[in-house]
């Protein structure tokens, strides 16, 4: 400073004729100017350039689409996707077919009206499911969830057998007694343990979806203490995949918790696979879903042995389809996948279907009646597929709860290349794309009166023609692979349900709100209290 005092400082400016007071005055200027330039300065011209940046190209991608003009610098509504609510996924629905937020330099479209949901999920060769950085770390990069195209297809092929209507049909005998284990609890945490008075079920409902699942999945090879730990734990797999979470695993945090839970899952169901390899190779029968593949490795494997060795094999020894051998921990990481697809959205439905059967006790005696009818007047008798088949009204009244109060509203795909989605708008490359499946299932033209229950719409009405709308397990090449099996455990546990059980639902201010966690809930959890039914 002393030497732009003192005139000792020379630039090319003050070497020009100026006045010397003006010469002055301007070399203080640029002293200040320059001492001006600090570590902060710099950082906060940078952080300026950054928001003009952020912001400029939230405006350039956002394009014609529906969407703030402008956005929170960096965060954009961060803080409302960490809780988010469901009246703002409404507005953000009815505020056009694609409409944008972008989150900390993320882009994100949703997809609102049915045709632009179909486009997107129907379009494999723009879009593929987007999953969380930490999913890699959960569920394992080499899980079949993260293959893409072909390579997808082909493994998907090779679980499909495990779904079909013959090999659900073996699963049902466990399924029943987890039922009736389940009932029993009930029955005593309400009785028993509250006398009477209602309590959140929720909780129950999560227990008893992950028992009958582990069953399906795994049969007897898991034992139940196993059941209950995976139950309990489940909820921190669900929160570390959150959409909005910290993609590096730092201890203690929801994300350290869920690698924790993920990691004893898999080891759980990898000591099924090896039990469950023991078993069939000394003749034992197909019970659940891990045998089912298990055998049809080993039949693959003796055809493969035969064909090797010359042996003539008949054509109709050739199994419907070859597959490999798979390792105990890839058999576990695949068992985990239809585990982590299935925990939630069947927990989120199942509350939902006792909380709108109890308070509407008509539609209710209906369900009873047809499920005694379709068992002859014998409430004993156990579940098959053909008693199944013949309920229509149990069938119409779980769509009916699937469309009131899908589980899963909507499912992140990721924008693999430039995207034209529309004629005048393109997604650009690596956003993510939002397909949403309640607004076509709450569309007022396709589903008259769409915000009240009525199952009749099933069957006098033309519902069931309005497959295009039925969007609640996705459509493409990543439908749920599990949706047969999904709504046929719905029916089969309210149905034995209305049977055996009477219950009441403690309506409290918030029994209709909706909370968002991964899948849908009623907000206060559903308080419900069971008695027996004589
Ligand atoms: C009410 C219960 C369920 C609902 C609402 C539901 C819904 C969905 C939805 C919306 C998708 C995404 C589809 C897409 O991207 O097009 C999906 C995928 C999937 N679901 Fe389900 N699901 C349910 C139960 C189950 C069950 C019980 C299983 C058990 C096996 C299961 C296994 C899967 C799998 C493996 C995928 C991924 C398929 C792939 O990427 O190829 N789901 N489900």
């Amino acid at each position: 400073m002393a030497a732009v005092a003192n005139g000792s400082f020379r630039s090319l400016a003050a070497n020009a004729d100026y006045p010397s007071a003006m010469k002055v005055e301007h070399a203080g200027m640029l002293s200040h100017v320059y001492h001006g330039i600090n570590g902060w300065s710099i950082a906060l011209t940078l952080f300026l350039i950054l928001v003009v940046y952020d912001q400029f190209k939230y405006v350039w991608n956002k394009g014609t689409i529906a969407g703030p003009a402008w956005k929170l610098p960096f965060i954009g509504p961060f803080l409302e996707s960490v809780n988010p609510k469901m009246e703002e996924y409404k507005a953000k629905w009815a505020s056009g077919e694609l409409s944008c937020v972008s989150v900390f330099h993320k882009f994100v479209v949703i997809a609102s009206s049915r045709d632009m949901a179909r486009k997107v999920f129907n379009s494999p060769m723009y879009v593929k499911p987007c999953v969380v950085d930490v999913a890699y770390k959960l569920l394992r990069p080499t899980n079949w969830v993260f293959l893409d195209g072909r390579a997808h297809v082909d493994y998907r092929k090779g679980l499909n057998g495990l779904f079909t209507r013959q090999a659900l049909e073996t699963y049902l005998p466990g399924q029943e007694q987890v039922y009736e284990k389940y009932f029993a609890k009930f029955l005593d945490i309400s009785q028993k343990q509250n006398n009477g008075k209602a309590v959140p079920f929720m909780p129950q409902f999560r227990e008893l979806m992950c028992a009958v699942s582990c069953r399906t999945f795994v049969g007897h090879y898991m034992p139940d203490e196993a059941i209950k730990k995976i139950a309990d734990d489940f909820y921190n797999i669900t929160a570390a995949l959150e959409l909005v979470n910290f993609p590096i695993i730092i201890p203690f945090t929801k994300t350290w918790y869920g690698k924790k839970a993920a990691d004893m899952v898999l080891d759980e169901f990898a000591k099924c696979a090896a039990k469950s390899k023991v078993r069939i190779a000394a003749g034992g029968h197909v019970t659940c879903i891990l045998d089912g593949w298990v055998s049809s490795m080993y039949q693959s494997e003796l055809y493969r042995e035969k064909v090797e060795k010359g042996v003539a094999v008949d054509g109709s020894e050739k199994p419907a389809m070859l597959i490999r051998q798979f390792s105990d921990f890839e058999i576990s990481q695949t068992l985990f996948t239809f585990l982590f697809a299935s925990q939630d959205a069947t927990s989120s439905a199942a509350t939902w279907l006792f909380q709108l059967m109890a308070d509407r006790p008509e539609l209710l005696d209906r369900v009873r009646e047809e499920n005694v009818a379709v068992r002859n007047g014998d409430r004993n008798v156990r579940f098959s597929m053909d008693i199944l088949e013949k309920m229509t009204f149990t069938r119409a009244v779980v769509k009916e709860t699937l469309r009131y109060r899908p589980p899963v509203i909507m499912v992140p795909y990721v924008v693999k290349k430039d995207f034209p989605v529309t004629d005048s708008y393109t997604v650009p490359k690596g956003s993510m794309i939002v397909p949403s499946v309640y607004p076509a299932l709450h569309d007022p033209e396709v589903y008259p009166d769409p915000d009240s229950f009525n199952p009749d719409r099933w069957i006098t009405g033309d519902a069931e023609q309005a497959s295009k709308n039925w969007l609640v397990f996705g459509t493409g090449p990543h439908y749920c692979l599990g949706q047969t099996y999904a709504q046929m455990n719905l029916m089969a546990m309210i149905g034995k349900a209305s049977m055996f059980l009477d219950w009441h639902h403690q309506v409290t201010p918030l029994s209709e709100d909706i909370k968002v966690f991964a899948t849908i809930f009623p907000q206060d959890d559903c308080h419900l209290a069971f008695s027996e039914r004589p």
